[in-house]
This record gives C-alpha cells, structure tokens and sequence, in this order.
C-alpha cells in the first residue's frame, strides 16, 4: 500500500479532490432525503392536526432547496467520477511506466527465464485492476467514516444526543465489523486468483500462437478442456473471496436497515415528551437510512480492495524482484575487433525453468516467473519437487575465438552451441538451480564487468528465432540504428541477402511485416534480423543458426555479404551446417557439453574425428 501510495504521489491531489466531491455529494444526498422526509412528516402532522394540507409556500421551499440540492449533488458526483478516473488512469500509467523500468536491469534474462504469459498478466490486468483502488476505494472508504459521523452531529444537534448514541453502534458495526469479516481470506483468495489468472492468460496466449498445430493436429477439444480447468480454478480459487463478500453484503443491509427503525425507536420518547418534533425525527431516520448505502463503502472496501492488493504485490514482486546481476563498470574499446574466450565455462539451466519449459504446452496450472524467485503456488511446488535436478548444458569448455576470424560451433541438436553464444550476451536465465562456473572474456575482460550499454554496442547476436515487430520492414531493421538512413538500412539488407526480396514485396520496404513477421518466410525473416545486426556495425558478431532456412546457395551468398560489410568483425557462427562450416577460419566441434575437436577445418578433415563424423551424419 505505501509503495503503491509512493509510486502515485503525482495523483494524490485530484485524488484528494475526488474524496471532497464525493463526500459533500453524500452529505448533499442525505440532506435531500432528509428534506423531503421532513416535509412529507410535517405535511401528515399538519394534516392530523387540522384536516387540512400544509401551507403551498413552505412546499414550494422545500421543493426548491431539494431541487437545488439534487443538482448540487448530481455536478458532486460528476466531478468525483471525473477526477477518479482520471487519477485511475494516471496512475495505471505510472505504474506502467515502473513495472517498464524494472525491467529493464532484469533483461534479457528475465524473459529468458519467465513465462511471458504470467508477465503479461502482471503487466496488463494486474494493474488494471489496481485502477480499482483509485477509482472506486479510496473515496468510497474515506466517505464511509467522515459522512456518517458528520450525520450524526447533526442528528444530535436536530433531535437528541440519545438518538445518535443509539445507532453509533450499528454504524461501527457497519464500518469496522463488517468490512473485517473474512478480510484476510478474501485477500488470499485474491491472491490465489490473480495465479490462476496468470495460468489461464498463459495458456490462451499459448493457444492463439500455437493455432495452426493445434487445428492441424486436431487437438481443438483438449486445448478448450484445459481451458475450462483453468477457468474453473479461477472460479474456485475466487470462490471463499465471493463467499464472504456476500455475507459482508447481507450483514451490511441488515445492520442499515435496522438503523432508522433504531432512530425511531430511540427517538420516540423524545417525541412524546415534546422536545423533538415528528418532522425532525423523521428527517433523522431517512439520513440515517441514506448512510447505509455509504456505510457499505466499506465493505465494498474489502471485496474491491482485496484483488487489488492481490495485484498490486504481483507488480510489486517484479519491480522488487533482485537485479541477480548488477551492471558491470568496465567497457570494450570501440572500432576494433574483439576476441572472446571461454575460460572453463560450466552451465546449468534453472531446474523451475526446464520444468516449467516441459509443461508449458499442456496448460500448466500456475507457477513463478521470476528467475530466482520460489513460486508460490502449490503447482510451482510440486513441479520444483519433480524437477530433476538439470544436467549441465556446459561442461568445462574452454575455447577461443580469435579477433577478426570466422569461428563455427558445430554439433548436435542440444550439445551446448546455443548456450555458448547466450553466456557472452549473460542472457542466460537466473533461477533456482543455474549455476555458471568459468568466465566468459572479451578482450580479457569478464562480460560480467562490463557496461550493458558497451557491451551491446561491441556485440550483437542474431538468435535463432528473432522477433520482427508489427512494423514495416525498414522500421524493424532499424531497431538498432533507429537513426539510420533508407540507404543504410538497404545496404545492410543487401549484405544479409534480402534487399531483392525485400523489393518484390507490395510495399517494398515499407511494407508491414504482419505479427513477429508472420507474412515473411523463415529464411527472410533470419535475414531481416541480421540485416538489422549489421546495422549496428558490431565488431563482433555472434550467428545462431543464421543459415537454418536457407539454401546452399543463400548461405554462400549471405556468408560473403556479411563478411563484406564487416570486414575486420569477429564472427561467431552456431551452426548444424557442418558442410558449410569447413569455409570458416576456425571449427569447433561440442559434443553434450564439452569441446572434443577444435582447430582449422582443412586440419580436422584430414583426421578421422568428430567433424568427419558429424560431415558424413549430413
Ligand atoms: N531455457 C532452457 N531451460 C532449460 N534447459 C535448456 C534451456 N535451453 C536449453 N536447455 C538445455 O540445454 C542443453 C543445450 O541446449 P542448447 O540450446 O545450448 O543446445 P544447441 O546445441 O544449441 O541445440 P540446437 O542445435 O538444437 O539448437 C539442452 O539439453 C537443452 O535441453
């Protein structure tokens, strides 16, 4: 709650002045009530007395002050509403903005790790229902407390002391007993929810990427099944937070209906001794009858604030989340070619993370997305439990790429390649479980100690599977140099290879690439992200699986591109490609984990090793 109040101070005051509308618009609604009660009392007293209706005048007054009442209260309620909402959307673009910066220091590594659906419901309808707190709880429960004792001073003042006395107890039972029935299970459920929520935002993220597999592979049913399971646990983890909500409603109508009845009761004495007046009373009755509907503001507390609160920790885990690893202080020098070296390099994935990985297809039922962070579910418990514990993807490797050489990493599906090329970008994930022993070395330097910022403007990676924005093409080969000129980003696309196709598109380079470049091939969308890498000129260049989709042909075309636009960069090269890899300076043969032949390809061919093995595998 204080850091909530902390990251909103900005909004603080238009939420101070929606308190103040909303709490004269109550008051105004009871004096309404109030009025008209007083005058209908005070026209039936009249009219047992005498026979007669009262005087027009006087009903012309009333009728006047409740008119100007009603629209007193009316432009309250607008305003209340207005600046609600505006410091509700204020405020969920604050919050925005802070989930946004924290996490920055965790990236990449923490959408390596994580489970984007869970980060995208933290980031989304988490703090969307945070919106709730400001529009439709703080005010409420501030009037909850200040309407009803400013009602009843002037019930005292109007009737008497005993008729206030009397129902002080209802309302704090209204106001304190109330709102505490099943608080804390109400937030627990709450809590549990907002993980069931993330699950099923997660699964039906899942399911609209993986649409085509699924149609395809006719599994429509089981996917709706999983779906119905995990609505259910949200339905049933909400269930106990309904529940007593419910009983809060009751208990709360109950105790405000009983009020005015309460009023009478204790007022009528005072009528029959004479110094109160049937009017009078009747005015007390029908304010306090009014105060029962603000009264439920605070038990509307609870139930609206509970999810809240929920979400507001959810937001609150990630932007307090530990940065595992701080920004070094050191930097590369620019405008030189770099040379890396592994130093004994051991890796282990985080345990959560495989087991998340493994079950991420089959609508798993919740779990932590914060690398390092225990999940809280008991989903999360059980799956850390079965988690076996993750064999080392690196095993004690030690090799060199040398500065301005050509260094392929050949192996099998799963030996270590991509894990290699990770470790020098540290976008490895962190987690319960990892473990990096060894160094990673640019220049003699450890990447841990250098500066984000040098780091990625000496190197740059082209993943596997990179991601193209919904964007035009120029825009998304731009993301590194966003300043670059159209002709330096149609050089770039040239060397990568892909200028001419680029061309036959609709729109040429302004043609929109469509959701993470769904209208484009696979092979000119690994092009478009290395177009997009040389942009930014690095001086060295990690490839993972540049050439996957390509044709011989391609890939030659390709490889002497890049190394025409870089000519002096350091150049990683990951790769299946075992027959294209002889063209490099330098092989490197990894086999589960470990280096087992590395050295010039026109030497390793010659001998009956590993690469021979892999060459005649295909
Ligand atoms: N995010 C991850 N979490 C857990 N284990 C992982 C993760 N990524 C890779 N691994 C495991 O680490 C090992 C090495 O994977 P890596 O991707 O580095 O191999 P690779 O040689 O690049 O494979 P491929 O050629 O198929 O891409 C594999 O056993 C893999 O299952």
């Amino acid at each position: 709650m204080r850091w909530l109040l902390e990251v909103t101070r900005p909004v603080l005051r238009p939420l101070l002045g929606s308190v103040v509308c909303r709490v004269v618009s109550l008051l105004a609604g009871a004096a309404l009530l109030a009025l008209g009660a007083y005058a209908v009392a005070d026209a039936a007293v009249h009219l047992s007395r005498t026979g007669a209706p009262g005087a027009l005048r006087s009903a012309w007054a009333i009728v006047s002050a409740m008119a100007v009442l009603a629209l007193l209260k009316a432009a309250l309620r607008y305003a209340e509403q207005f600046l609600g909402h505006l410091v509700a959307f204020r405020a969920l673009e604050l919050l925005r903005a802070e989930l946004f910066r924290a996490l920055l220091p965790r990236a990449p590594r923490l959408s390596a790790g994580s489970r984007s659906g869970d980060l995208l419901a933290r980031a989304t309808k988490d703090i969307d229902r945070i919106e709730v707190f400001f529009a439709h709880t703080l005010a409420p429960a501030v009037s909850a407390l200040v309407v009803p004792a400013a009602v009843l001073v002037v019930v005292s003042a109007t009737t008497s002391w005993v008729v206030a006395l009397a129902v002080l107890p209802l309302l704090a039972a209204q106001l304190v007993l109330v709102p505490a029935l099943g608080a804390r299970a109400s937030v627990r459920a709450s809590r549990a929810a907002s993980r069931q929520r993330a699950a099923l935002t997660h699964h039906v993220k899942d399911t609209v990427q993986a649409m085509g597999d699924i149609v395809g592979y006719g599994r429509e049913r089981q996917r709706l099944e999983q779906l119905a399971a995990l609505d259910a646990n949200v339905a049933s983890a909400l269930r106990p937070s309904t529940t007593w909500a419910s009983l809060r409603r009751g208990a709360s109508q109950v105790l405000g209906l009983a009020a005015p009845v309460v009023v009478v009761a204790a007022g009528a004495g005072n009528v029959d001794s004479g110094s109160v007046s049937v009017p009078a009373l009747a005015a007390a009755a029908a304010a306090v009858l009014r105060l029962s509907g603000t009264a439920q503001g605070a038990e509307a507390l609870v139930s609206a604030l509970a999810p809240a609160l929920a979400s507001a920790e959810r937001v609150w885990e990630v932007v307090h989340a530990p940065v595992e690893r701080h920004d070094g202080t050191r930097e590369l020098s620019s405008g030189i070619s770099h040379e890396v070296l592994w130093q004994g390099v051991s890796y282990t994935y985080p345990a959560a993370c495989a087991a998340l990985d493994s079950t991420s297809g089959s609508g798993s039922l919740g779990g932590s997305v914060l690398p390092g962070r225990a999940a809280p579910t008991a989903d999360a418990g059980r799956m850390s439990r079965a988690a076996p514990a993750a064999a080392p993807a690196l095993n004690d490797v030690s090799l060199r790429a040398r500065a301005g050489r050509w260094t392929c990493v050949v192996g099998a599906s799963g030996s270590g390649k991509s894990t290699l090329a990770m470790l020098v970008l540290r976008c490895e994930p962190l987690g319960p479980g990892s473990a990096q022993t060894g160094r990673v070395l640019i220049d003699g330097i450890d990447v841990r100690d250098l500066r984000t910022d040098s780091l990625y403007q000496e190197v740059a990676l082209v993943p596997q599977h990179a991601h193209l924005f919904r964007a035009c093409v120029a825009d998304n080969v731009r993301l590194a140099a966003p300043s670059a000129s159209d002709e330096e980003v149609r050089e770039a696309c040239r060397a990568a290879g892909v200028h001419e196709e680029v061309e036959a598109l609709p729109h040429g380079y302004d043609t929109l690439v469509g959701e993470r470049g769904e209208t484009l091939s696979g092979g000119q969308r690994q092009r478009l992200a290395l177009a997009r890498a040389l942009l930014a000129r690095p001086n060295l260049l990690v490839l993972d699986e540049l050439s996957s989709h390509l044709d011989p042909q391609t890939q030659a075309r390709v490889r002497a591109g890049i190394r025409r636009y870089l000519p002096e960069a350091t150049v990683v090269e990951i790769t299946h490609q075992v027959r294209q890899s002889v063209q490099a300076d330098h092989v490197v043969v990894l086999d589960a984990g470990k280096v087992v032949q590395e050295g010039s390809p026109s030497v390793l061919l010659e001998v009956d090793g590993p690469l021979r093995t892999l060459l005649a595998r295909g």
